[in-house]
């Protein structure tokens, strides 16, 4: 037993003996680890304890990819590059971790989220729609293999910078990484965009958006699966006013009973969220509060919530909303000025008094420079229909992604509705985009000179009116 099991692991470390491996790399050692009730499998080459720091491949259980050739992810070819390298190298280990199929969630929830994946969820938004974590893999099996066999330090074949910090803080020294040459193939590129893009993994020199944030899909008019536009950059970036809507072909965001689930699919529900990771703040009027009880957090993407705002110029809004009730974000509570607020609410809601108003209504941009004294960053107005309308007659949004779900409500709850103009020629054109969302055909109008400014070096605009790409 070494120094290593004796301090830190009491339910021990327990190897078989050595066997030989023949494969198409060459002949290796194998031999099996059992940790905490889990057995892995080592192939060694050469003497890698008597290298400095040998290349040591740490391998997640891949069944799909790994055994029956599957083309959805990177892991087959890694596995197979990964043993090509430390053939090449003459000494190395790979240890193939079992327990981390799925990043941890196991074979049955991998299949699930890969069902997901097929409606259009990215790898990481299929997870988290599962309430399942990103990424849920336990190193400490590897670094004791390591310390067993005498390798402390390593040079890690990998593109996930999270394994070296796992590794690390197990006490292994990864004094090098080496990237695989896997290529990308037409099956796996939005995986690997999307393991890059969230999860930090590292764009091989050789890649064409090495060094680049840019995303393929960016400003694209075409079917986005991954839907990691370039705009969120821009209004993450920025202090934009941007309003979403997602609306039937004939124009409703809900049935006349106030049924909204759901007008759009799941790629748009993932923009949306990627918009509210992307903003400060994400305001909502009373009636959608009253009618959905959203919550208003990120949840389909990665990303940090915005803080709620909720426009209550009655009062109207309910002590027992989740808004009001769930501390996962903070609430900035616009009420009117003349309301006496109900019971008490939690603390992570502000309650700000909105000005007393001559007809009723108070002006989306009063109402936008008062989120402004409390909230930095872009803001998205998220509903309901009403809300989002009067803010874009009284011309204070710079950006609109307006969703058409192909499925006609006949009669409902109104999307974009405003007092209009008799005269064609004056109606509200701007110029816009299009991104196809599965099903739903999304159109963002650039409304401000600011939008169309921060989006002008994009492909696929077109001027109001034009033709669609
Ligand atoms: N949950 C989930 N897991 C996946 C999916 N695709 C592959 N995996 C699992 O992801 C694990 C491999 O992780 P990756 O993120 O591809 O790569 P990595 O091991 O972190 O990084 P490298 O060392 O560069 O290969 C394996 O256990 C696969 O089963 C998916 O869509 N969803
Ligand atoms: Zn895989």
């Amino acid at each position: 037993m070494t120094a290593w099991q004796r301090s830190t692991d009491p339910i021990g470390l327990s190897s078989g003996p050595p066997s030989r491996l023949p494969t198409a790399h060459g002949v290796f050692t194998l031999r099996s680890f059992t940790f905490d009730g889990m057995t892995h499998a080592v192939m060694s080459l050469g003497n890698p304890a008597m290298v400095d720091a040998p290349f040591v491949r740490v391998h997640s259980e891949c069944l799909t990819g790994d055994a029956l050739g599957s083309h959805r992810c990177d892991c087959g070819d890694q596995l197979s590059a990964a043993l090509a390298a430390i053939a090449d190298a003459g000494d190395g280990l790979l240890i193939y971790l079992r327990g981390h199929e799925g990043r941890g969630i196991g074979l049955e929830n991998k299949l699930r989220a890969y069902a997901l994946q097929d409606d259009g969820l990215d790898t990481v938004a299929a997870n988290r729609a599962l309430d399942l974590p990103d990424d849920a893999r336990d190193y400490t099996a590897a670094a004791a293999i390591l310390q067993e066999l005498d390798c402390p330090q390593i040079t890690l074949l990998s593109s996930n910078p999270s394994k070296i910090t796992a590794l690390e803080d197990l006490g292994i020294t990864v004094t090098d990484r080496r990237g695989l040459q896997v290529p990308d193939r037409p099956e796996n590129s939005a995986y690997l965009e999307t393991k890059r893009r969230f999860m930090n993994h590292i764009v091989p020199p050789d890649h064409p958006h090495a060094g680049s944030t840019d995303h393929p899909h960016a400003g694209s008019a075409e079917t986005s699966t991954d839907n990691a536009l370039e705009v969120y950059d821009t209004i993450a970036d920025g202090d934009e006013v941007v309003a979403q809507l997602a609306q039937s072909e004939d124009g409703f965001i809900a049935t006349s009973d106030g049924d909204a689930q759901f007008v759009s699919g799941q790629i748009d529900r993932a923009h949306l969220h990627r918009i509210r990771a992307s903003v400060g703040a994400v305001l909502v009027g009373c009636g959608t509060v009253i009618a959905d009880d959203p919550q208003l957090t990120v949840r389909a993407v990665p990303g940090k919530n915005p803080v709620r705002v909720v426009l209550d110029p009655h009062g109207r809004v309910p002590a027992t909303a989740t808004v009001l009730t769930s501390p996962e974000a903070p609430t900035l509570w616009l009420i009117g000025a003349e309301v006496a607020p109900g019971s008490d609410v939690g603390d992570h809601v502000r309650m700000v008094r909105l000005p007393v108003a001559e007809d009723d209504e108070i002006s989306p941009a009063l109402i936008v420079s008062l989120i402004r004294e409390h909230v930095a960053g872009s803001i998205l107005v998220e509903g309901g229909g009403r809300t989002v309308s009067s803010f874009l007659a009284a011309g204070v949004l710079d950006r609109l992604f307006l969703t058409s779900a192909p499925v006609f409500i006949g009669n409902g709850i109104p999307g974009i509705r405003f007092e209009g103009t008799p005269v064609m020629a004056q109606a509200l054109r701007r110029p816009f985009r299009r991104y196809q969302f599965g099903e739903d055909m999304c159109t963002e109008y650039l409304l401000s000179e600011l939008a169309n400014g921060a989006s002008a070096q994009d492909s696929h605009r077109c001027r109001g009116g034009g033709p669609t790409a």
